[in-house]
């Protein structure tokens, strides 16, 4: 498992070791023991998730608010994704700062993102599959979020804004500025 660090303290890039042969390519998503000694994290996750998008959806920023906020681990088990993360971490020194980075399928790559971060992604290839670890179970009580082109933000979903497909709820989140943090 190879490990790199973001501008965002406790986020990080994760690349799992693939191990390859005549059938194919195995690797393992997750393993804590390693993902302790590669992290100095202890994560006990308690959701996995799993969404399937068109091409074109943009989903988030979303986050869990207080102590039901999330930490996630990331990944795409088929296509294409645009992943951005927002650090909303009250007194952080990295508040406000975002960081985007493409996770696929072809690159095995995961992101790590803490809680306190509001987590979002844009999907570049028709059907990709997103799926996802938790570590606090889903309170809708607790969602907030940002709402996508915050100009404060000005994120980059690498998507003609033509192409979107934003759900009413997502189209309706507050500025960064406004939000529930
Ligand atoms: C997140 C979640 C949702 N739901 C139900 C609630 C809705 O009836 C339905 C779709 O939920 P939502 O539109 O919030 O799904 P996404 O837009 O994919 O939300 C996720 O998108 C961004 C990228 C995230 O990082 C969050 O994990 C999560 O908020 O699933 C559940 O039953 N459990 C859950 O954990």
């Amino acid at each position: 498992m190879k490990i790199e660090q973001t501008l965002l303290s406790g986020c990080f890039v994760i690349t799992p070791k693939t191990f390859e042969d005549s059938r194919g390519v195995f690797s393992e998503t997750f393993n804590s023991k390693t993902f302790e000694e590669v992290t100095g994290i202890s994560q006990d996750f308690v959701q996995d998730n799993q969404s399937i998008s068109r091409y074109g959806v943009v989903r988030g920023l979303h986050f869990q608010r207080g102590s039901l906020a999330q930490a996630k681990l990331v990944r795409v088990v088929k296509g294409r994704v645009q992943d951005i993360v927002v650090d909303v971490r009250e007194g952080s020194e990295t508040f406000g700062k975002s960081f985007s980075i493409e996770l696929s399928a072809a690159n095995g790559k995961q992101l790590y993102v803490p809680r306190g971060f509001a987590h979002g992604f844009s999907v570049l290839e028709e059907g990709s599959i997103f799926a996802y670890k938790c570590d606090n179970f889903y309170d809708k009580e607790s969602e907030s979020g940002i709402i996508f082109n915050d100009s404060d933000l000005n994120l980059d979903w690498r998507l003609p804004k033509n192409d979107m497909i934003i759900s009413e709820k997502d189209l309706e989140l507050p500025l960064f500025k406004n939000a529930l943090l």
